[in-house]
């Protein structure tokens, strides 16, 4: 590319960057005064706006379109007009004319004549690469701008996940845009892109569907870790009002300390323990077998079984939680004393310093005396059906009365033995037979699933949108709590059905989605891997065979010529040889994979801290951390124990040998399982 061209599109960027200074400068402005004048909602705008603009600054733009009509379209990360006047200068990457910068081909143009790549450093305009489509072959294995692209997956990985808007390719956009209103699953290998195109479809439907910024997007990860690795993405796209959180987030409030057992996990994890809670709840409320005696204003009230059902019913009726339909029952209750208690009253009638009128017949008749007492008293006489005067208690008088009833502690004992309040802790807790402070993620669902059967944490937060990362880890109940979290049941699910780990995850979509919404959603699945090398890839290929032998491994964009490998040794050096590998390490980022059971004689050996970062040079890390994530290179400790640790072993290790983008090593203490046997052994 010619230096001269570089400089017209030097001018050009700087031209966007100065708009861009501008539209800061007014931000900036309007902040600072709409802070003065403490107007909180416009602060919170023009906040927004402030870091949406300050978002862009890096790569504001990436592309250029020549069409063959001879117009040219820039393509960045946000939309920029010239001054007074409607005229683009620079296109979002998400509206419908930018669309063709990912989708054009030389077989499937769109009008593009030339496509142009632009590479920024800082606000510098260093490479720009042309493609001319009416020039090119469709021989290109259907990547778009395939350099930009390997020069993306091939440079040093950071410890952090970045956005790849200016590389995205044709699949990929194809999923950013889908259009529907249901939930949408795409279902892909190990690094085809899954976690980019989630992040990259939330930022474009925040952008087309601006009703999501108020009701809200959620973005759920398997782990905290994870949530720090993709942090960055969405805010790097302009997006920072996007909630993300772990499943286990999902109930505030409760922490998710305790290791579950494989079994135990995977029990917990089925849709049959909705129904368990449920009878649970329910089995709560209990008739009693004889009457019981009530005793209010020293006066005993008889609650029979046939009142006690009645009212029970009558509150099921409501369709309620349990602690809200309690409620219902106990004004049945009340409702029923109260009435019984103005039988009696009527008979016996009181002055308002609680002083009882004699001579009130049993059929609350009064005698002139009494008229005249009552009269003083301010007691409300109507008739009887004999014309003859009589108390009748008032409604405010009744409603006093139920009241009273309500907040006597004798009477609430009794009801509450028949309908007692619940909290969902108990519920779990009883129901499990377990400790009530004591969880672990497998029972966070359920503490929900209770929560909702008794109409607590209603007020959770809801979204409308919902994605869900390395989604094939939820179990039954998860997908029931995340369910009650989208009442639109508008979602895009990604995941792999061949990386499940969790033994209460899946092995269809269709088992998981269709108890919540039938047959709206779809599957679109993806095929290039853009992380793994086909060196690593072929390593997995035995793997992948023996577990899963109808899955098709995705096809990886690149090969780099270096073997994966294995090294023999044995359990009692297992620590001390990859202390040494990682110590002559150099190959930009390292992660060593392993079983729990080693993590602290390695954190030890490596001088490292049990809570990994992942921006050290060498991170360690488990099996259930590592999903999603991914390193330069990979080393992996004892395959064999991950490959018995759980019912799923085989994912697990499948999961770990495809994080790296460069480099995979597996140090086997013993004879290597079937499944890597035929990797390149060293012999150092
Ligand atoms: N179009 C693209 N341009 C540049 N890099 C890309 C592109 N698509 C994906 N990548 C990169 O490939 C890597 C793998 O992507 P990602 O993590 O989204 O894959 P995944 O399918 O979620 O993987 P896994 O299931 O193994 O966790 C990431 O580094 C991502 O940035």
């Amino acid at each position: 590319m010619t230096g001269s061209e570089i400089g017209i599109e030097q001018e050009y960027v700087a031209d966007l960057y100065a708009r861009v200074d501008a539209m800061r400068g007014v931000a900036a402005a309007r902040l600072a005064a709409r802070r003065a004048e403490g107007d909180r909602e416009a602060v919170a705008v023009w906040q927004a706006e402030v870091a949406r603009l300050d978002a862009v600054e890096e790569g504001l733009c990436f592309g250029r379109l020549d069409m063959h009509d001879g117009r040219r379209v820039y393509i960045g990360r946000l939309g920029l007009f010239r001054d007074e006047g409607d005229e683009p200068l620079l296109v979002d990457w998400r509206v419908p004319v930018a669309q063709v910068f990912y989708t054009a081909t030389a077989t499937a143009p769109h009008g593009v004549r030339r496509r142009r790549r632009i590479t920024l450093r800082g606000r510098t305009v260093v490479a720009v690469n042309d493609e001319l489509l009416d020039l090119n072959t469709a021989g290109d294995g259907g990547l778009v701008g395939e350099a930009a692209l390997l020069a993306s997956v091939t440079a040093d990985r950071t410890g952090r996940m970045h956005d790849v808007v200016a590389t995205l390719q044709a699949e990929q956009d194809q999923i950013i845009r889908y259009e529907t209103s249901g939930v949408l699953v795409v279902q892909g290998g190990p690094g085809t892109g899954k976690t980019a195109v989630a992040l990259h479809r939330v930022a474009y439907l925040l952008y087309t569907r601006p009703h999501l910024r108020t009701r809200g997007v959620l973005v759920v990860g398997p782990s905290q870790i994870f949530l720090d690795y993709i942090g960055q993405v969405l805010p790097g796209l302009g997006e920072n009002s996007v909630v993300t959180a772990t499943i286990a987030d999902l109930v505030p409030g409760v922490e998710a300390r305790r290791a579950e057992p494989s079994e135990a996990a995977e029990l917990k994890g089925r849709a049959v323990m909705a129904e368990r809670l449920a009878a649970a709840v329910r089995s709560r409320v209990r008739i009693p077998d004889e009457p019981v005696e009530v005793e209010f204003e020293q006066q005993a009230l008889r609650l029979d079984q046939r009142v006690c059902g009645l009212a029970v019913q009558k509150a099921r009726r409501t369709g309620l939680p349990h602690n809200q339909a309690r409620l219902a029952f106990q004004q049945e209750i009340v409702d029923v004393l109260a009435g019984r208690l103005v039988e009696d009253m009527e008979a016996v009638v009181l002055t308002d310093t609680g002083e009882a009128i004699d001579g009130g017949s049993a059929d609350g008749s009064l005698g002139e005396s009494d008229l005249r007492a009552l009269a003083a008293a301010g007691v409300v006489l109507g008739h009887d059906d004999h014309g003859g005067p009589r108390v009748l208690l008032d409604e405010t008088d009744r409603a006093g009365l139920r009241d009273s009833l309500l907040a006597d502690a004798g009477v609430q004992a009794v009801l509450d033995e028949v309908w007692p309040p619940l909290t969902p802790e108990q519920v779990v807790s009883d129901l499990l037979g377990e400790p009530a402070d004591d969880w672990s993620a497998a029972d966070i669902p359920l503490l929900d699933e209770a929560a909702s059967l008794i109409g607590q944490g209603n007020d959770r937060a809801v979204f409308g949108h919902v994605v869900v990362d390395e989604a094939q880890e939820l179990s039954e109940m998860d997908w029931r709590m995340l369910m009650r979290r989208c009442p639109t049941r508008s979602m895009t699910i990604v995941g792999d059905l061949a990386q499940t780990g969790n033994p209460a995850g899946t092995s269809s979509w269709d088992r998981v989605l269709r108890p919540h919404v039938q047959d709206r959603w779809q599957l679109i699945q993806l095929t290039v891997n853009y992380r793994t090398p086909a060196e690593i890839m072929a390593a997995t290929a035995d793997l992948l065979a023996a577990h899963h032998p109808t899955t098709p491994p995705p096809r990886s964009v690149r090969s780099t010529g270096e073997t994966p490998w294995r090294i023999r040794t044995t359990h009692a050096d297992l620590v001390v040889v990859i202390a040494d590998l990682a110590a002559t390490h150099t190959d930009g980022q390292l992660a060593i994979i392993t079983p729990s059971v080693h993590i602290r004689p390695l954190a030890a050996a490596l001088s490292l801290t049990s809570r990994p970062d992942l921006t050290d040079k060498v991170v360690l890390l488990t099996t259930d951390q590592v999903k999603g994530l991914e390193f330069d290179s990979v080393l992996i400790a004892d395959p064999a124990t991950i490959l018995s640790a759980t019912p799923l072993g085989h994912n697990d290790l499948y999961v770990a040998m495809t994080r790296a983008t460069r480099s995979l090593g597996i140090v086997h203490p013993g004879p290597p399982p079937a499944e890597l046997s035929t990797m390149r052994e060293l012999h150092p």
